[in-house]
């Protein structure tokens, strides 16, 4: 359907230019076109070469020029040749010639539907017979031929006149021979440069394709086909035969094609990651084997900057036989030592139960001993996120005030804490002394400074006596010198305490509001639990305390005498302790180390694990299948042998039979023999065995309502059963562990609030009723149990959507260590018409419940009005 334009030969009349595609267009009868429109076009080399539309195209043209070529065996036409050198005359006489033989070739065929413009048969077959017979040598000899004649014409004239010599027969020869093989030169210029100049444009056609689906070349072979791309943008513009061309060609490079390069595979990364960023001291912590224990007396430079033989025998005597792994880390760090290296600030992380908070006290109340006897100044702070935890570590200072309150010891340091249990005026009063001291001097500078407050001083000395920039601390400023004295008498305060353990929100109360409260000598800084503190919700204390650490009025207030140090001394602890350097930027840490408690593993793999759990706690879970019953099947687990072990159960079941034989009871004998969740029925008699029992919930108000449907469900319960949460008030919640602790209540249920820190020695098992919020929560509330290298057992109850993330996360040994997997417990089915009961008795229970929530609301509501 397309094409292309083929400029006619020099001399060709002009009209040929306008040769449109409707004439070239198949018309089996239109006349032959005249010959100035062909031109020879070689055939290509291959002669097994598929026919391409531009041989076809040739043909076309060609078939103007021969004479029924359809039927065509012989020898290729001679006046179908035709070169640059025809003279018109010639063209003249071939074109009638081949009109003639044209109309002879029509009146023969007898299939013009095979024909294409003329050409009869396949395309394809016309295209390679056509190539055949315009081989160039074909050409060579017609033109010989016709020069032959010209030469015998010439030389009968001259035989008339028989007088030519022999001399100019030889020129004549000669000048054959030259002209001959001058016509045989031109003859092969003509075949080569349409040769050259037609798959040339294809060639780069083609060049043009294959670049485009090629991959990226380097620059410098980008280069090389840039230029050839400029070459061919010179190159004449492609006709409609040339793009038939094309599209055939694209064929025959689709075969031709190899696979295009792929991209070298790229390895995977099998480093691990070098934590490159972090510093050296968080990146190489000192690790301690957990297996490692050592005599207290072995530490320090000498038994005097140590722990003395007759301290080491104290601390035996109230059970600190050996001082456990993570203390032989951290004590040595934390006792004098001259040298800069050992004298940083340390971080501690080491599992729940390891005895971390030793491994602070002990060095700390050994400085503190070591002071002037008669001068108490605030030295040391602990901070602390709970209440429960300040009451806790006052107890291990105070045991560690006693070690070294032996005779060579010079002064007792006093221990106080603040957290809110009281109101902020008894706090005040039992930290701070006041008293009046004469001082004419400081009195007169107090006058000023109330003339200024007053309104009666002049311009520009408002400010005397007060440091602007500490707003607070003028305050309390002001308000102390209102304070009415006796004349020449000015108020003093004195710290009444050593040490300070408290709460964040506490301590700075009295920062802020105390008169006398300062910070000015305080040279120890605890924060136990410190990924709490320094979390969201415990962010504004630090703002507040690190800032009056980091200065000082009084030089030599915060020496360290036998380091020859002077400054705070920070001592950082968690069992999930954070490594987020922004968290720790806020202590402005001097010359850390951190501390780290090696966990035990599984397997002696290597793992990245930032946790570790106690070496002797067991872990198992077991599935809640109906989370609406959660509370009946936490009633029928406290009952089973997981809980109560076999012997413990055994042993009921005989007490029971005995009790049963003997009062002529008619209970179950065999009651509380099915040892396992869910099952069906079970005496009351083996809670009296009950081990102690320590039961997490998600929040208060789940632990209050599941607590007393325990107690509404198995009534025998009551007695043995303690709540804990936030909202209890303080003396209660203080009664509740106190009781707990000595075994009077075997269960405790429970918010988060004691899941971190507190020491509960003899807890024999832990539940998570709810699912905890982290991992970190998971550690802290399982480590409640197997504390100081006893056993214990962790449960944890999950419902079907909590699965995923406790078996992914929670029990994976790549994220915590522990020295045994995570147990899967499974419930047996029970009797239908036992659970039914049981249904019956929970649904009643539940009722109850409600109408004493109704009650309870009604009372509250009286009482407010
Ligand atoms: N050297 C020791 N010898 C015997 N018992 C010790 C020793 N050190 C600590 N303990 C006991 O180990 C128990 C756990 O100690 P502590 O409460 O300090 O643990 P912890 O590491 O702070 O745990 P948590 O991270 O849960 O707060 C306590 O009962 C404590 O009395």
């Amino acid at each position: 359907m397309y094409s292309r334009y083929i400029p006619p030969p020099k001399g060709a009349p002009a009209k040929a230019q306008s040769h449109s595609i409707a004439e070239i267009a198949p018309k089996p009868s239109t006349k032959p076109q005249p010959t100035a429109y062909a031109r020879y076009i070689p055939p290509s080399k291959s002669n097994n070469a598929p026919p391409t539309q531009s041989q076809s195209s040739q043909h076309v043209r060609f078939d103007d020029a021969k004479d029924g070529n359809d039927f065509y065996d012989g020898p290729p036409a001679k006046k179908a040749k035709i070169t640059e050198d025809d003279s018109p005359e010639k063209s003249k006489k071939k074109s009638k010639k081949s009109k003639k033989s044209k109309t002879e070739g029509k009146q023969r065929s007898t299939t013009p539907d095979t024909k294409i413009n003329g050409v009869s048969g396949p395309i394809g077959e016309s295209a390679e017979a056509g190539a055949d017979q315009q081989s160039p040598n074909g050409d060579a000899t017609a033109l010989e031929e016709t020069s032959n004649q010209q030469v015998d014409v010439e030389n009968s004239k001259e035989g008339t006149s028989s007088l030519v010599g022999k001399k100019e027969e030889k020129k004549i020869k000669e000048k054959k021979e030259r002209k001959k093989e001058k016509k045989k030169k031109r003859n092969v210029e003509a075949a080569t440069e349409p040769e050259d100049d037609t798959p040339m444009r294809h060639k780069s056609v083609l060049e043009r394709k294959a670049k485009s689906i090629r991959a990226p070349k380097p620059q410098v072979v980008a280069e090389e086909e840039e230029a050839d791309n400029a070459a061919m943008q010179d190159a004449p513009p492609l006709t409609g035969d040339a793009m038939d061309v094309d599209a055939k060609s694209e064929e025959i490079e689709v075969h031709g094609l190899e696979p295009l390069p792929q991209p070298e595979p790229v390895a995977p990364d099998t480093s691990k990651p070098t934590y490159e960023t972090l510093p050296s001291w968080l990146a190489e912590p000192i690790r301690v084997s957990a297996q490692s224990t050592a005599p207290f007396t072995e530490f320090g430079l000498s038994p005097e900057l140590g722990i003395a033989p007759e301290t080491a025998q104290r601390l035996s005597a109230k059970g600190y036989k050996q001082a456990f792994a993570i203390q032989t880390g951290v004590i040595p760090l934390l006792l004098p030592h001259h040298c800069k290296s050992m004298q940083g600030d340390v971080l501690v992380s080491a599992a729940t139960g390891s005895g971390k908070t030793l491994g602070y006290a002990l060095p700390m109340i050994r400085d503190l001993s070591n002071g002037n006897r008669h001068l108490t100044r605030l030295r040391g702070l602990v901070v602390l996120p709970t209440r429960e935890l300040v009451k806790q570590v006052q107890q291990v200072f105070d045991e560690c005030v006693g070690v070294f309150a032996h005779d060579g010891a010079k002064r007792r340091p006093r221990i106080a804490i603040a957290m809110g249990s009281q109101s902020l005026e008894q706090e005040q009063n039992a930290l701070v002394d006041r008293e009046e001291r004469y001082d004419p001097d400081a009195y007169t500078q107090r006058a000023k400074r109330l003339d200024v407050l007053n309104g009666s001083a002049s311009d520009g000395e408002e400010d005397e006596g007060y440091n602007t920039e500490d707003e607070e601390r003028a305050a309390i400023r002001r308000r102390e010198d209102k304070i009415q004295t006796l004349p020449d008498h000015v108020i003093s305060y004195r710290s009444k305490v050593d040490v300070l353990i408290c709460t964040p929100g506490r301590l700075v109360e009295h920062i802020k509001y105390t008169p006398g409260f300062s910070l000015d000598f305080v040279r120890w800084l605890v924060v136990d639990e410190a990924d709490k503190l320094l979390g969201q919700g415990f962010q504004q204390w630090l703002d507040v305390v690190i800032p009056r650490l980091q200065t000082t009025n009084l030089p030599g207030a915060r020496n360290h005498k036998q380091s020859n140090l002077s400054g705070v001394r920070k001592v950082v602890l968690s069992a999930t302790m954070t490594r987020d350097l922004d968290q720790l930027e806020g202590l402005k840490l001097r010359r850390p180390r951190l501390v780290v408690l090696e966990g035990y593993e599984v397997e002696a793999a290597d793992t990245q694990a930032d946790h570790a759990l106690p070496a002797f706690l067991g872990e198992a879970a077991i599935k809640v299948s109906d989370p609406n019953l959660k509370p009946l099947f936490l009633l029928d687990f406290l009952r089973s042998k997981y809980i109560l072990g076999e012997a413990t159960l055994d042993k009921a079941k005989q007490e029971d039979s005995d009790e049963t034989s003997s009062s002529g009871s008619d209970s179950d004998p065999d009651s509380g023999a099915d040892s396992s969740p869910g099952s069906t029925k079970a005496s009351p008699a083996p809670l009296r065995k009950l081990p102690t029992v320590l039961i997490f919930t998600k929040s208060n108000e789940t632990a209050l309502r599941l607590s007393r449907l325990l107690t509404l469900l198995a009534p025998t319960f009551e007695r043995m059963t303690g709540t804990l949460t936030s909202t209890t008030p303080y003396a209660t919640r203080r009664d509740t562990m106190r009781s707990f602790i000595a075994g009077k209540l075997r269960i405790l249920v429970a918010s988060d609030l004691v899941a971190r820190g507190i020491d509960l020695p003899s807890l024999d098992h832990v539940i998570n009723y709810d699912m905890p919020s982290s991992i970190a929560s998971y550690v802290h509330r399982v480590g409640r149990t197997a504390r100081a290298g006893k056993t214990g057992q962790a449960w944890t109850l999950f419902t079907n959507p909590e699965a995923r993330w406790f078996w992914n996360e929670v029990a994976s040994q790549d994220v915590i260590q522990r020295s045994r997997r995570v147990e899967r417990i499974r419930v047996t089915e029970e009797k239908e018409d036992a659970f039914n009961d049981k249904v019956a008795a929970y649904e009643a229970a539940l009722e109850k419940l409600g109408q004493e929530a109704g009650a309870g609301h009604g009372r509250n509501r009286e009482r407010r009005q």
